[in-house]
């Protein structure tokens, strides 16, 4: 296998518990982006700062929350996380489950055929029985832009020191975390994101309550604004960008956060008559489509382009580990959907979190995704803050919303969406029930603690209700 990050791991372990023999091939760091300059980095910076922001939102709690966040503190903090960037004790894992670690730059060289490129000029050749996989991930989107030198999720997860003036390009969740985040730590950050505004993938909703709540915390947002060009005339000073309109916007640092290109340039894709640069497009047993025969390439993780998330790449492994074991012991491989064979919840239930200030939770469809692929929906609407008493109780004003996207026709929640302070938590409970498509009327009879914020659950179905004897005239 290629790329030992969360994805590479997780197959890596699935195979040799199935007993075949792995060999894991990794150019940079054992864990990957993930690891080392995305996951851990970003979420071991944020905590600090929601916690204070947590703490400032509570009455009594408030009087004591004096300073801001200590950078240097949160920085260490992170280094520890990220193990000062050393990847040994990952290695040891790789160790400890009897896989062997080959560090190199891995190319496909014809079917079932792989070459390794090892520092220091040798090569080695392997040769795989049963499957290669390939789990290289993602590189960010990054245009050839000269001396200016932007931040990519690279800087802005490693860097030890706090930009007075960061300027952020681009409203997803790279974009929104670390505006958050580096605002904790002290930079005036000014957000810049296009016409669709922040978070547009996710519920309308979302992107205006982010935007209101980072403006209100002092964060620049301007929305539909289009970034022209950017200069930093002396390496040691200031970027300068164009907007649209002709304004002109100093910052230290800019962070270029619009969006991800799969790690496929130079993988030997050609040796098996594949496009260089192109997302690896798999089946729901994570075999890329476009090789015919015998099912021996595998793609898994952000590689695939079906969902760039960690938790949902290591779902991936661990199914097409089951589809690998099984072609490999000769028994049948099951393609029914929601079985051990098939990565359905790729198509239906991806979780997702935001960790910024406030939180975000999602899983399934928007509204606009579930009409849009033909479903007769009904859409219900709860003002946390007003509604739920666990809200309040957890943090004076609370300010968030939450959404239920139910299909009429099944009783069944195709979406669920929620913003506010503490949401990330919620997140499971709406995988479980959108996964498990378990009925709107026996979820009455999953009772959320009182006085918790899980509430906003029997808000949620209570909205539903009344709309239903509305509609029957009840
Ligand atoms: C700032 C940021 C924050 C994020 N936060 C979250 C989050 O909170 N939760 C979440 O679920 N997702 C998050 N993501 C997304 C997450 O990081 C990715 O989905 C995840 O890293 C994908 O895992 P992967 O194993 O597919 O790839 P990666 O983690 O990118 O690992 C791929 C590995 O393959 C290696 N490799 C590449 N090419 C070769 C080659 N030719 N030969 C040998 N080795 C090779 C690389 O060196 C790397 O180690 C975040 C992303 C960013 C940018
Ligand atoms: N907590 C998490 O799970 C988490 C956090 C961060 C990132 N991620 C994942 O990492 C991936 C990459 O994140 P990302 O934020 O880089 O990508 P993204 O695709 O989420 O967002 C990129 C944003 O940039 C905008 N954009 C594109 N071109 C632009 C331009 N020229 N000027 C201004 N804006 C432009 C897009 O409209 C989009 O909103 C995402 O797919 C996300 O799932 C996950």
């Amino acid at each position: 296998m290629i790329g030992t990050g969360p994805v590479g791991q997780t197959i890596a372990e699935r195979g040799r518990s199935a007993g075949l023999t792995v060999a894991a091939v990794e150019r940079e760091l054992v864990g990957g982006e993930c690891s080392y300059w995305a996951c851990i980095p970003s979420k071991a910076m944020l905590r600090p700062v929601t916690a204070l922001a947590d703490a400032r939102r509570v009455g009594g709690a408030r009087e004591a929350v004096t300073g801001k966040a200590d950078a240097t503190a949160v920085l260490a903090r992170r280094d520890a996380w990220v193990s000062g960037w050393d990847d040994r004790g990952q290695a040891l894992f790789l160790k400890n489950i009897g896989a062997d670690l080959i560090r190199g730059h891995a190319r496909l060289d014809g079917p079932r055929r792989v070459s390794v490129e090892i520092p220091g000029g040798s090569a080695v050749s392997l040769t795989a029985r049963h499957a290669v996989v390939v789990c290289t991930g993602s590189r960010p989107n990054l245009p050839d832009l000269g001396d200016v030198r932007p931040w990519t999720n690279r800087e802005a997860t490693d860097s030890h020191s706090v930009p007075r003036r960061l300027a952020v390009i681009g409203g997803g969740g790279v974009g929104v975390e670390m505006a958050t985040a580096w605002q904790g730590l002290g930079s005036s950050v000014t957000l810049l994101a296009q016409a669709e505004g922040l978070l547009p993938k996710l519920e309308p909703f979302v992107g205006e309550v982010i935007a209101r709540a980072y403006t209100e915390g002092g964060i620049d947002v301007r929305i539909g604004v289009t970034v022209e060009g950017m200069r930093r005339p002396d390496p040691t000073g200031p970027v300068t960008l164009s907007l649209e309109g002709g304004e002109e916007l100093e910052a230290d640092e800019v962070l270029l956060a619009i969006g991800r290109r799969p790690l496929t340039y130079d993988i030997g894709l050609r040796t098996v008559g594949l496009e260089p640069g192109s997302w690896l497009e798999v089946d729901d047993a994570c075999a890329v489509r476009a090789v015919a025969g015998d099912k021996w390439l595998y793609a898994l993780g952000d590689v695939n382009g079906r969902a760039l998330l960690t938790h949902q790449g290591k779902y991936q492994a661990r199914v097409a580990g089951a589809v690998i074991a099984a072609r490999a012991a000769g028994r049948p491989v099951d393609p029914a959907p929601w079985g051990p064979h098939a990565t359905t919840a790729d198509n239906h239930a991806v979780p997702q979190v935001f960790f910024c200030d406030p939180q975000v939770g999602a899983v399934g469809l928007t509204a606009d995704q579930a009409e849009r692929a033909g479903h007769r929906i009904r859409v219900v609407d709860v003002d946390t803050g007003q509604k739920v008493a666990g809200a309040g109780l957890y943090a004076d004003g609370y300010t968030g919303r939450a959404r239920m996207v139910v299909d009429e026709d099944h009783d069944r929640l195709l979406g669920v969406t929620m913003v506010g302070p503490a949401t990330e938590e919620l997140v499971h409970s709406a995988t479980v029930a959108v996964a498990a498509q378990v009925p709107v009327s026996r979820l009455w009879h999953a009772v959320p603690c009182f006085p918790s914020i899980s509430e906003v659950w029997l808000r949620l179905l209570e909205a539903y209700r009344d709309t239903t004897d509305a509609k029957q005239g009840r």
